[in-house]
């Protein structure tokens, strides 16, 4: 990638559309809307032009954008082509921008990537922007929207600052010193506040669950014996037949999931194979695969037919146990030992067990505004830093190696903004958008 480079793309979606938006960004803007509208509009004030190709032949009439750099989303001079949405009408445009000189196509994530490299962003706000894009409840997106608004940069930012006020502490007191010591007193109550920082880096980590169910879901696992109903619950949660339901014992093999977003929680449903140990080689593979499943839910549903009994089960999640095919026994008892009793069949207390299931997943991901930690990279930072805080030790380590500790805390937590060694991760990152963005 090269800065002079000026790039275009499409950013707007699928092609046939109302409009198509087409995003120039680069030293060589002005020269695009020259060359294609005859001139260049007022910053930030849209106006209607005839787009023509080199030889001067209209390819459409549309709206047309400028927003000078440095305060462009980009950080770059950014013209924006509004035309109608038709594919040759945007192969056309994307024909006449890249042949002017200086211009190429973009590559996924390079406009954001540039309002990134022009310090117009920090890493955790593309990671939100990426969020943002690939949002599809209204918790995501309010989580996604804060993020990229800066949330977890500022609560980074104010890390970081602790950090270095207790390594300017240290430094100024090293320069005072006569033997070249820090004075335990000094070193004491740097000691206390990094331990402080440390304690809250480690409470943050541990929510970093609740942003991922925010990111990936809460993660509901359907398990009990073979033909207990498991898939015909899933069939009647997700509205369609998701899986094969059948009266032979061991029908599922394959973990099958289905995504319901509840009340605004994105929460994804397993369905698994049926527990018993199987003679059957695939079957066997099943089971170990639900096995794996339950120890990694946040809650599992042990379905229970009537005249069974519920058995053991692996894994930490909390457990709703539900007897199944109610309408065998309608009006019996509410069963013993059960937390629910439903029938795939008629629906009876599917909706019950839907409330149930959303208020656990809605207490679980917790407030979505709140800046924690929650794709793997940034978790990794913030461990990688808090190890090097834990082995902070100012009373017993040397006073060179003490302050060279925290300088590591320091270069580590730089990496949560990108302020310092992520160059090898950018492509990873901003990879991840789709052109135009
Ligand atoms: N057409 C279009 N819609 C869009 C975007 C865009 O780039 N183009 N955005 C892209 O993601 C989002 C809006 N974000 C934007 C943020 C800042 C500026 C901007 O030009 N800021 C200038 C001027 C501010 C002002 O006039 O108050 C600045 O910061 O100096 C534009 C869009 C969503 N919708
Ligand atoms: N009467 C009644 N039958 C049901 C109900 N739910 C499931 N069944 C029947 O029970 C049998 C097994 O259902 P499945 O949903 O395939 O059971 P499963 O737990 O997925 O079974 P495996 O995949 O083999 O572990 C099928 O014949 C279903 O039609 C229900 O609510 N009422
Ligand atoms: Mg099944």
């Amino acid at each position: 990638m090269r800065a002079e480079d000026t790039i275009a793309a499409l950013s707007s979606g699928a092609l046939p559309a109302g409009i198509a938006v087409l995003r120039v960004s680069g030293p060589a803007a002005r020269l695009a809307m020259e060359s294609l509208a005859g001139g260049v509009p007022d910053p930030r004030r849209a106006s209607l032009r005839t787009f023509r190709d080199r030889s001067g032949v209209p390819i459409d009439r549309g709206l047309l954008l400028f927003f000078p750099g440095p305060g462009s989303v980009s950080g770059e001079d950014l013209a924006e082509f509004h035309v109608h949405g038709g594919r040759a009408v945007a192969a056309a445009m994307l024909a006449a921008l890249t042949g002017i000189s200086g211009v190429r196509l973009a590559e996924a994530g390079e406009f954001t990537r540039r309002a990134f490299e022009n310090g117009r962003i920090d890493l955790t706000e593309a990671e939100g922007l990426a969020d943002l894009l690939a949002a599809e409840t209204e918790g995501q997106r309010a989580r996604a929207m804060a993020q990229a608004g800066g949330s977890l940069r500022q609560l980074a930012d104010a890390w970081m600052a602790r950090l270095l006020r207790a390594r300017a502490l240290i430094e100024a007191a090293f320069d005072f010193s006569d033997e070249g010591d820090v004075a335990d007193d000094v070193a004491g109550g740097v000691a206390a506040e990094v331990a402080a920082l440390a304690g809250e880096m480690r409470r943050s980590l541990a929510e970093a669950r609740r942003g991922e169910i925010w990111r990936d879901g809460f993660h509901v696992v359907i398990a009990g014996a073979p033909n207990a109903g498991k898939s015909s619950l899933l069939n009647a949660l997700a509205e369609r037949e998701v899986a094969i339901v059948s009266p032979v014992p061991g029908t599922t093999r394959d973990v099958i999931e289905t995504r319901l977003d509840l009340g605004g929680v994105p929460v994804r449903f397993s369905d698994t194979a049926g527990l018993r140990a199987a003679d059957d080689a695939v079957e066997a593979i099943g089971v170990e695969r639900a096995r794996a499943a339950l120890r990694q839910a946040d809650l599992v549903l042990q379905l229970v037919a009537p005249g069974e009994e519920a058995g053991e089960l692996e894994g930490e999640a909390p457990v709703l146990r539900l007897r199944t095919k109610r309408d065998l026994a309608p009006d019996g008892p509410p069963p013993a030992g059960f937390d629910l009793a439903l029938s795939a069949r008629t629906g009876e207390g599917i909706d019950a067990l839907v409330r149930r299931v959303a208020d656990a997943a809605r207490e679980a991901a917790g407030d979505p505004a709140r800046a924690v930690p929650a794709r793997l990279r940034q978790r990794e930072v913030v461990a990688g830093t808090l190890a090097h805080l834990d082995a902070y030790d100012p009373l017993h380590q040397p006073a060179e190696v003490a302050a060279e500790t925290l300088r590591l805390a320091a270069d580590r937590l730089g990496a949560l903004t990108g302020r310092r060694g992520v160059e090898d991760l950018l492509g990873v990152i901003f990879g991840e958008f789709c052109i135009g963005k």
